[in-house]
């Protein structure tokens, strides 16, 4: 991990969420909170441009550096990059894939990963092959020595919550394709349930609008590097397209991470206990809080907790449709990871730009639901589900 001290001792996440090692906040005033470096460009003190930690904003900003030094140490990564939307990090990892390159991923996957990976496969000349991720041996059929450069993964995936398993699959890359690089989406479960590069990851990236920030209040892509050299690639990127995040979002990001731990055990006791509500109904629940989820052990063994998303079938779009519409405290809302509870329907919303034939292809169900439990009181949450499930005519077991 860089800059890391063998004399200090290693705290528990929560705490480390919540303290920053004090060398990566230098500042003129002890100010308790990080500055906003609010500037574009810094002054010098040499004729030839030199004198100077930072230079402009596009290449490096204090505020931003104390953010990705944060989020280094979270992720236990070698070096972390703070990037301006989820998609931008994935679009900056991408850039490492040239033409005549392949990328395998999952086929259960985030809408705008789908249609990032489709914009490569028809402009950039990159094989993109999209596999049942849960089966590790999908992924080995496809791996090719001298193709392959990416196996980009989510676990547990948006929105069918499955899981793959990504020491299995790290492994197996690792040994047959060298070069390869195994990335990992771990927004779902944020780097407090898991840590995939301690898994075999080479590179985790976060959407940073979901549980990192925490309010929905801005949009943040994370990435966190297992080596030096994959780091100083990637860097290069960032500072030529300038995607790095702006002082203000940077400082935001940091004050949201700190609370990450309380907020997320209150949403996923939360989940819990909606999921066990919403399966004694007879419902179908993608949960991996559940017995009932088909990979319950192999998830609790790459990670903490079954985090606070979850989704569910009803059998019908036209009742899933009242469901949603009959909720009041959960807001019809795409995204997931903020302190309010959030109901949607994926196919009409965070995964429509997969196009109908390819959902239906991926066996994606057009009446799923997922909800994205937020930190109220658990027992407002069920009453008003109770009541949507009512009003679209299901019988509800309390
Ligand atoms: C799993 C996952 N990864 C990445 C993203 C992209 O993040 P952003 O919206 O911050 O670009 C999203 C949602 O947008 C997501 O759900
Ligand atoms: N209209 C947006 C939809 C964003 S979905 C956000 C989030 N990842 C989720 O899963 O809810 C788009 O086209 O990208």
């Amino acid at each position: 991990m860089a800059g890391s001290d063998d004399t200090r001792p290693q705290y528990h996440i929560a705490t480390e969420l919540v303290h920053m090692d004090s060398d990566n906040v230098k500042d003129n005033y002890n100010a308790a909170s990080v500055p906003i470096y609010q500037t574009a460009t810094f002054k010098q003190t040499q004729a030839d441009g030199t004198g100077g930690e930072y230079d402009y904003s596009r290449s490096g900003n204090p505020t931003r550096t104390a953010v990705e030094a944060h989020m280094a140490k979270i992720m236990r990564a070698e070096r972390a990059f703070v990037v301006s939307t989820g998609m931008t990090a994935l679009d900056v990892i991408l850039r490492l894939v040239k033409s005549g390159q392949e990328i395998i991923a999952g086929d259960d996957l985030y809408g705008g990963t789908n249609r990032l990976l489709t914009y490569v496969s028809q402009y950039n000349g990159v094989k993109v092959h999209n596999v049942d991720t849960t089966q590790p041996e999908k992924v080995a059929e496809r791996l090719d020595p001298v193709k392959t450069r990416l196996v980009l993964l989510e676990s547990p995936t948006n929105p069918l919550i499955k899981i793959a398993d990504i020491r299995t699959i790290a492994s197996k890359v690792h040994e047959q394709c060298p070069a390869a690089l195994v990335v990992v989406d771990n927004t779902m479960m944020s780097p407090l349930l898991q840590n995939t590069l301690e898994l075999g990851a080479d590179i985790e990236y976060h959407s940073g609008t979901k549980y990192l920030s925490g309010h929905h209040d801005l949009m943040a892509g994370v990435i966190g590097c297992k080596t030096a050299q994959v780091a100083d690639q990637l860097y290069f990127v960032i500072n030529s397209n300038g995607s790095g995040l702006g002082a203000f979002d940077s400082w935001l990001l940091l004050r949201g991470v700190k609370t990450l731990a309380i907020r997320m055990d209150k949403q996923q006791a939360n989940a819990e206990q909606i999921a066990e509500f919403l399966e004694a109904q007879g419902l179908k629940v993608h949960y991996p809080g559940l017995k009932s989820h088909p990979q319950y052990e192999l998830h609790r063994s790459l990670a903490s907790g079954p985090g606070a998303v979850l989704s569910f079938e009803t059998g019908d779009v036209g009742v899933s449709e009242r469901i949603v519409e009959s909720a009041r405290l959960w807001g019809i809302s795409v995204s997931f990871g903020c302190v309010n509870s959030l109901i949607s329907m994926p196919c009409k919303m965070s995964h429509a730009s997969i196009p109908a034939e390819i959902r239906k292809q991926r066996h994606l169900p057009e009446d799923l639901i997922r909800l994205c439990v937020g930190i109220e009181h658990v027992d407002d949450l069920v009453s008003d589900l109770a009541n949507a499930l009512r009003k679209a005519g299901i019988t509800v077991k309390q």
